[in-house]
């Protein structure tokens, strides 16, 4: 079974290392969506893998240092691609959360990534 559960936050970047005249080297902002994955077996007494609340307690700490921030300014995410972002998140919520196996990053309507450990 996987279940997920789903965090929006607001924030600016800026790409450093984009090619001379992408848009995306501009300071501009989004509406990140945030997706956690996780896997493994339906405790049979509870009837879930675990408290979506739980869930979020977890990730409350990270989530904090991204919601209405500038991304490169956070250390680890100077270069704040929707890559680097999945690959921070899961760095820091791995050790925290074992069943942990997705972590998805939805940058615009358009585009995202999706991680899976490294
Ligand atoms: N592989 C990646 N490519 C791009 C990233 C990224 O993180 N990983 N990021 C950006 C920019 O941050 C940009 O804000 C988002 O790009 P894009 O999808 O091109 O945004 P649009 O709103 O212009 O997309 P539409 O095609 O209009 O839907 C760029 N690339
Ligand atoms: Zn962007």
């Amino acid at each position: 079974m996987e279940i997920y559960k789903e965090f929006t936050f607001e924030a600016a970047h800026r790409l450093p290392n984009v090619p001379r005249g992408h848009k995306c080297a501009r300071l501009h902002g989004h509406s990140f969506l945030v997706r956690i994955v996780i896997e493994g077996d339906i405790d049979p007494h509870t009837g879930w893998l675990m408290d979506f609340s739980e869930v979020k307690k977890v990730f409350a700490p990270i989530y904090d240092q991204l919601d209405h921030n500038y991304l490169n300014d956070i250390k680890g995410l100077e270069n704040p691609t929707s890559e680097n972002i999945a690959i921070w998140i899961w760095d820091q919520l791995k050790p925290l959360l074992s069943a942990l196996s997705r972590v998805e990053i939805r940058e615009t309507c358009t585009s995202g990534c999706v991680y899976k450990g490294g």
